[in-house]
């Protein structure tokens, strides 16, 4: 039987770790019996999978009556086992009535692809944009695209059934082009070769199995097990051995969603819902989307908050019945309603094409967590969005929650905990591209240059990246370990408690603990900026250039400790060049000024700290 195997990467909400789809199809023999979802019998094609019917097939929804037997199948779709070079198909009478094969312009459809394919992998052309967003060059990691291993380029000719493939894709499937490496997998598959392919999560990896199912004999058998791999290279040859694969063709596509933009922004407890809300409302209006939250009781508290600020939502977890559930899911899926809430127990199997934006209102458990549950966004392929909405808290919380799960054993605990931090690094890195982070943790080195490339979905940290100064910090961080290490031996302190050691300062407890007699005590004397507040809080006072205490206070990040301590510092800045700002805008234009004059604001507050 040849095969093909079909990964990616899927968080199964039953596994917590992030797992990988894996599917497998026999499309060139008779099958084994076999228990597969298909009913009796056993062998024979789907009659709504006719060349005559026009709608795409659903094959979720197939009944006894769907199926016909060979023959009947052979007569209206001759030619029937496309494995043998000497096929013929008698197929534009019979089903090109919207669909003109002369029409097609092969060379065209190649090109595409291959467009399609080099915005994954090129970076031509983009340096300039690069230099002209502060970058040096040193930030990036030069791309080898083949280090993974990729086979397509033997399958991209034209073959004797490819215009019958197309004819399929358009037909059956409603589709009129393949998206990467789609043709090439179909083209190996109908070639009677066992395939590997490894595919992101929305990449169109049914098609793979599903097109070539219809143009071979037999039943198709498709092992779509819940659990199996993400990025460990020792499990794809698990599933080579295991299948026992002979001669497979791989097919590696990047893990990249190119067309989702990633965005982490500051979640301000007080604040967050209104946050949420003025983002949907302004953006999204009418979109669908889906808001991850941590609890059950998150959800049905965040629904109903945004139901009452004229955001129809709808709460989806494991805490409500299957047929309750089921409902509001085909309500959505509808567009009955735009917004669901929902804990990751929603998701697993969504194939809602148009989902314009996936919001995290907590930190994921992992990132390879947050890749799948953001990339529910846009498979259709359009523009699309994430958003993480980070503060530390919820990860204690979400701690809480892992310690509370008694079936935990030490080791399982420790991995997840570990998993968590590495969440927690990618959402305060405000420094690497997020694809890059994210890609690498899926066992890929990804060229941050691709991401700058698409204006339209680069990542916040590209964009960001100019307004961020880069310098060697190495001494000070040394320094800094080594006071934590000194000053947490006897009690626990807090950050900002050891930044104040650092720095020199002259409070009660410092003298009373004798922590003046470090020897960093006051080695950072001129400390940077973002070590005396944090970066989002000072960004948003640069923008915002707030002129009394009550705006600074109203500023994201802003506490009332660090005003005491430097608020009238910030605030005779701000108010000078809120004074040039006035002067400056045109009245209707307020930001643009503002963003030129940050770094401004920035050069200034450092040089006179
Ligand atoms: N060639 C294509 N052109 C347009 N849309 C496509 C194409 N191939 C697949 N799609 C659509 O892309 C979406 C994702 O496809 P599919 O469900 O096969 O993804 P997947 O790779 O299995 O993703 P996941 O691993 O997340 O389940 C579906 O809505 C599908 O209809």
């Amino acid at each position: 039987m040849k095969s093909v195997t079909i990964s990616s990467t899927t968080t199964s909400p039953a596994f917590p770790q992030a797992q990988t789809l894996s599917g497998a199809t026999g499309v060139a023999e008779r099958p084994i019996s076999t228990p597969a979802p298909i009913p009796t019998p056993s062998r024979g094609w789907l009659v709504n999978e006719h060349p005559r019917l026009s709608q795409p097939v659903d094959f979720r929804s197939t009944t006894d009556a769907d199926f016909m037997d060979d023959e009947a199948f052979a007569k209206l779709f001759a030619g029937g086992n496309f494995n043998e070079k000497t096929t013929t198909v008698q197929s534009s009478a019979q089903f090109s009535d919207e669909f003109d094969l002369s029409a097609v312009d092969w060379d065209e459809q190649f090109e595409m692809e291959q467009q399609l394919l080099n915005n994954e992998k090129t970076v031509s052309n983009i340096n300039s944009d690069c230099n002209d967003m502060g970058f040096t060059g040193a930030e990036f990691i030069p791309i080898n695209s083949q280090s993974r291993g990729d086979d397509s380029q033997e399958f991209t000719k034209k073959y004797h059934f490819s215009e019958v493939v197309m004819e399929v894709l358009h037909q059956k499937f409603g589709l009129r082009n393949f998206r990467p490496h789609q043709r090439e997998v179909i083209n190996a598959s109908l070639n009677r070769h066992d395939c590997f392919v490894l595919m992101p999560t929305g990449g169109g990896k049914s098609l793979c199995y599903q097109l070539p199912a219809i143009l071979s004999e037999g039943v198709t058998i498709v092992i779509s097990p819940l659990r199996a791999l993400i990025s460990d290279q020792q499990v794809e040859q698990d599933v080579v051995n295991i299948l026992r694969l002979k001669n497979v063709k791989r097919f590696i596509r990047s893990f990249n969603r190119p067309n989702i933009k990633y965005q982490v922004l500051p979640k301000v407890a007080k604040s967050s819902t209104n946050d949420i809300a003025n983002l949907i409302q302004q953006k999204f209006a009418k979109k669908s989307g889906i808001i991850y939250c941590l609890s059950r009781n998150d959800c049905d508290t965040l629904a109903q908050k945004l139901n009452l600020l004229s955001i129809k939502t709808k709460p989806y977890h494991a805490g409500m019945s299957d047929k309750v559930r089921e409902k509001i899911q085909r309500e959505w899926m509808q567009d009955q309603f735009h917004v669901i809430v929902a804990t990751i127990a929603f998701g697993m199997g969504i194939d809602k094409p148009d989902v314009r934006f996936v919001i995290h209102n907590s930190i994921p458990k992992s990132v390879e967590a947050f890749y799948q549950e953001s990339g529910r966004a846009g498979r259709d392929g359009e523009t699309s969005y994430s958003y993480l909405f980070y503060n530390y808290g919820d990860v204690g919380r979400l701690q809480r929650l892992m310690m509370m799960d008694k079936s935990h054993k030490k080791a399982t605990l420790d991995g997840h905990f570990e998993n968590l931090k590495q969440m927690v690094s990618f959402a305060e890195n405000q420094i690497d591209c997020r694809r890059y982070l994210q890609l690498l943790h899926l066992g890929e080195n990804f060229d941050r240059r691709i991401c700058i490339q698409n204006k339209a979905t680069i990542c916040d940290n590209c964009e960001n990246f100019s307004k961020y100064d880069v310098s060697d910090v190495t001494k000070e961080a040394k320094e800094l370990s080594q006071l934590v290490h000194d000053l947490s031996a006897k009690r626990n302190v807090t950050l900002i408690y050891v930044a104040d050691v650092y720095k020199g300062s002259k409070q009660a407890k410092i003298l009373e603990y004798g922590h003046d007699r470090h020897k960093f005590y006051g080695a950072e004397k001129n400390v940077t900026l973002s070590s005396i507040m944090n970066l989002s809080a000072l960004k948003n006072m640069s923008d915002i250039l707030p002129t009394t205490a009550e705006e600074i206070l109203n500023i994201q990040h802003v506490t009332v400790a660090n005003f005491k301590k430097f608020g009238e510092f910030f605030l005779n800045i701000t108010k000078k060049f809120r004074e040039k700002v006035d002067a400056l805008k045109p009245a209707s234009e307020p930001s643009f000024e503002t963003k030129v004059l940050r770094s401004d604001v920035f050069k200034a507050a450092e040089s006179e700290f």
